[in-house]
């Protein structure tokens, strides 16, 4: 379904200094039908750039595509016709009652006005929201919001969709239930879904197969059970006073089979071979150093520790000096 090789895109930033941002750096994709693949990584990866690449929303600086079986640089129209895409916010207009706007959005992609109404009544049905044809799309929950934007997505029947983070901004109950409809996409009307997501989670639970890209560049590849099972042992993370972080590193890196000992924050992670064996064996030293543990968490290995040990920088830590870095920004603006 997608065959993507050295696709890069560079933009150059405006303003006084004239530097250029690789923004994607030159990555290969490959999606087979009926597959339901995450596009994980933090804020300013290279994600939405690279979605939009494929979606040919956006022209590469380099590389080539064949996207639903058709070129993308050579032939984007075919491109277009023959996939979905479902954009972080959509496009709705808030006064535009639901089931026009899928009148509308089939009526764009070539339908007769009695085919467009069929296609929106079924895919409204699809998606839950059959009961709200009246109601302006503005007065919609973010949940049903969310679902709409599928639903127009889905109007023309494409075999493949591309979801830009489809849940960011939902509460868990939302999010769940999308997951649901997503999963049902794949598995009663044969769609391939190609989806971008910063949350370890939502790749974790929904898709087969998760490519994990950071600084534009695709870092890891394989099902999230594949990913898992490429790091051994437990993750420890514990808290001390920010002062004291440096000591409980040479401690915990000191414990029998010890390694990835990092430090942010307040928190010091390492691995061991069995968090529950070496627990104790560190309250100890840290008892005899004067140091008074805040906090301690152990567990299995997760995404994140994946990311981890490729990058040696949590996700969730990268997301929030991103946000951080952006607020800062936008305050100096
Ligand atoms: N039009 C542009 N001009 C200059 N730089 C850009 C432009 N679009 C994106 N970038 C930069 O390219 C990098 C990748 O951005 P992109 O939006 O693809 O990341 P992302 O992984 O989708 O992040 P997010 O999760 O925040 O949406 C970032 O450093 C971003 O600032």
């Amino acid at each position: 379904m997608i065959k993507a090789r050295g696709l890069a895109r560079r933009f150059s930033a405006r303003g006084r200094t004239a530097n250029t941002v690789d923004a994607v750096s030159g990555v290969d994709i490959d999606v087979e039908a009926g597959e339901l693949v995450g596009f994980l990584g933090p804020n300013g990866a290279g994600k939405t750039t690279t979605l939009r690449m494929l979606t040919t929303l956006l022209r590469p600086s380099e590389g080539e595509a064949t996207v639903a079986g058709h070129d993308l640089l050579r032939d984007p129209a075919g491109v277009r016709g023959r996939i979905g895409y479902v954009a972080q916010g959509g496009g709705t207009a808030p006064e535009c009652p639901v089931a026009d706007e899928l009148e509308l959005q089939g009526r764009l992609y070539g339908l007769s006005k009695n085919e467009a109404r069929e296609r929106g009544k079924a895919v409204a049905a699809q998606l839950d929201i059959d009961g709200l044809d009246r109601r302006p799309a503005g007065t919609l929950s973010g949940g049903q919001r969310r679902r709409l934007d599928i639903a127009l997505g889905l109007i023309h029947r494409p075999r493949l969709v591309f979801f830009d983070e489809p849940t960011t901004g939902l509460d868990p109950q939302s999010r769940a239930n999308l997951w649901t409809h997503i999963r049902r996409l794949r598995e009663e009307h044969d769609v391939t879904v190609f989806l971008t997501t910063h949350y370890l989670e939502e790749a974790d639970s929904l898709c087969d197969r998760i490519l994990v890209i950071d600084g534009g560049r695709i870092v890891a590849e394989g099902s999230p059970d594949s990913l898992k099972a490429q790091v051994s042992g437990d993750g420890v993370a514990i808290g001390v006073d920010p002062e004291q972080t440096a000591l409980t590193a040479d401690l915990a890196g000191a414990l029998d089979g010890a390694r990835e000992v990092t430090v942010s924050d307040e928190l010091v992670r390492f691995r061991v071979p069995r968090g529950d064996l070496a627990m104790p064996e560190l309250l100890r030293a840290l008892d005899r150093a004067g140091i008074a543990m805040r906090s301690a968490q152990v567990h299995r290995p997760t995404l994140d520790d994946v990311f981890l040990s490729l990058t040696g920088r949590s996700l969730r830590d990268a997301e929030s000096k991103h946000k951080a870095a952006e607020k800062e920004v936008a305050h100096v603006a």
